[in-house]
């Protein structure tokens, strides 16, 4: 009845009966899967879903591990894992699995053993940290299944909902119906985790033979299905969102090359992307020690100085844009034009129209970053408050406190409301924002994901003015 009302994914979950029983139960649920061609996931056990064919198994965190799953099943199997905090998720994810199930959302009755629900800011959370399908899960309802989507899930997973009414077939279409309605954005996966992973491995085929023909922007798409999971990986093993971003471009180079020497054969993208991380293992210590021996060193706020741009100081500015552009290609995928430039389209006005500040900083008279603030607010509640533009700091800077002493000197000369966008792949401006805000307001901010068609990220709004910058006037121009 479920298939009948749009259901596209079956789960097939019983707790008790002998193995026997399980194996037939699960065979009469694949054989009206098949049928209706709706992919089959097995709860729990791995042998049940190899016995009957399923299309993939779910794990919990006391279930088989993902790794031991993804090593015993086909390849083409879909593993789903459930895993409830940041920890959890990346680990799941870099181990193999294709989508996290994550839940209770709201209070359920179904699962004597569920946690606490987590609710919707946690779900946005998540959704945002994992780059893989999320498909949540616990007390889901028609009439909260809009709000779970558009909180970030890529799909939902219930019981009641569908198997307590009175009408199956007119439930999982209402709900259905709920689904599409909230999915007015872009997703970056199909929000029904069965149907995505099968496509995503045929399109992966499919991937793998155009680069086996030559086309080297086969491989570029297949690496950005494996973007995710490789990053998760080393996100866990050096705790940093920036190192893991440059790992992560170090690690699609390494499976070219390897590649290249070994040619790439169908099912074995999964394998070479862990023996690019294996190869990586090198690099990820060395991150770990250097790590280390930075955080020791602390920014020496005597030697920073913050001046105004002059329009004299344009072209500096200009540089440092194309340098800022170039490390924020990797999360906007922008391409330089025929002359090896992004270009800046803006920054000419920051000196000929009113409230447009650009600032340079300068560690020991070296120059160090920049800010440009502006007037072009995002959201409409934030009518009149400052956006920071854009923020960068030089890599050599990075991570010794200069940032946050910088973005505070900026913020604190604008008093009133404040609003700071970013998009939600960068994962590491995202951290450094969430610190410096939280740390300007004592807590008093608001992070927020708008509508996609207005920003693709976390929008934090604040007041400031409820703590003065620790960044003594005299250093600044
Ligand atoms: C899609 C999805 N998400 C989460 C779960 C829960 O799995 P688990 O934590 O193993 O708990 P049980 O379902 O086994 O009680 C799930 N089944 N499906
Ligand atoms: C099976 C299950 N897992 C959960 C988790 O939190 O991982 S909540 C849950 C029960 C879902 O049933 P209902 O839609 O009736 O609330």
């Amino acid at each position: 009845m479920a298939i009948e009302g749009g259901a596209d994914t079956i789960q097939f979950r019983q707790k008790d009966g002998s193995t026997r029983e399980l194996v037939e139960s699960a065979q009469a649920v694949q054989v009206v899967c098949a049928e209706h061609g709706v992919s089959l996931v097995v709860n729990d056990r791995a042998d049940l879903a190899l016995a009957v064919g399923a299309a993939g198994a779910h794990f919990g965190q006391d279930d088989l591990p993902i790794a031991v799953g993804r090593r015993i099943l086909p390849p083409k199997m879909i593993i789903g894992a459930s895993a409830r905090t940041e920890e959890k998720i990346l680990e799941a994810i870099s181990v193999g699995a294709d989508y996290i199930g994550f839940g209770p959302i709201y209070q359920t009755s179904s699962k004597p053993d569920a946690e606490l629900p987590k609710g919707l800011e946690a779900l946005r959370r998540m959704s945002e940290i994992a780059q893989c399908p999320i498909i949540a899960i616990g007390g889901i309802t028609a009439e909260t299944a809009y709000e779970v989507i558009r909180s970030g899930a890529h799909g939902i997973a219930v019981i009641s909902a569908v198997c307590a009414h009175a009408d199956p077939v007119a439930a999982t279409r209402h709900l259905w119906g709920e689904i599409q309605r909230a999915e007015n954005r872009k997703f970056t996966y199909p929000y029904c985790c069965g149907k995505l992973v099968m496509d995503r491995i045929v399109e992966d085929e499919m991937l793998v033979a155009q680069f086996q023909a030559g086309r080297l922007d086969a491989f570029d798409d297949l690496m950005k299905r494996y973007k995710g999971q490789i990053y998760a990986y080393l996100l866990r093993s050096v705790k940093n969102y920036e190192d893991a971003e440059e790992l992560t471009i170090e690690v699609f180079f390494k499976i070219k090359e390897i590649t290249e020497v070994l040619g790439i054969a169908e099912g074995t993208v999964k394998i070479h992307l862990h023996r690019a991380i294996a190869f990586n293992k090198m690099s990820i210590e060395r991150i770990n020690v250097i790590d280390g021996l930075v955080d020791k060193v602390s920014i020496d706020n005597e030697n920073l100085r913050i001046i105004e741009a002059k329009e004299s100081q344009k072209e500096i500015l200009q540089r440092l844009l194309e340098l800022y552009q170039y490390d924020l290609s990797i999360v906007t995928d922008d391409d330089v034009d025929q002359f090896g430039l992004y270009g800046y389209s803006y920054l000419d006005y920051y000196w000929v129209e009113e409230k447009r500040y650009p600032y340079l900083f300068l560690f020991r008279e070296s120059l160090a970053g920049f800010a440009l603030v502006n007037k072009a607010n995002w959201l409409p509640e934030n009518d009149g408050a400052h956006p920071m533009a854009e923020f960068f700091v030089l890599k050599k800077y990075r991570r010794q406190g200069l940032g946050t002493v910088a973005a505070q000197y900026v913020i604190n000369r604008f008093p009133g409301k404040w609003e700071s966008r970013i998009l939600r792949e960068n994962q590491s401006a995202i951290q450094f924002w969430r610190q410096v805000i939280n740390n300007l307001t004592s807590g008093r901010f608001v992070e927020r994901i708008p509508d996609p068609h207005l920003w693709r990220g976390p929008v934090f709004s604040f007041m400031n003015g409820t703590v003065k910058s620790s960044f003594p006037k005299e250093f600044a121009e």
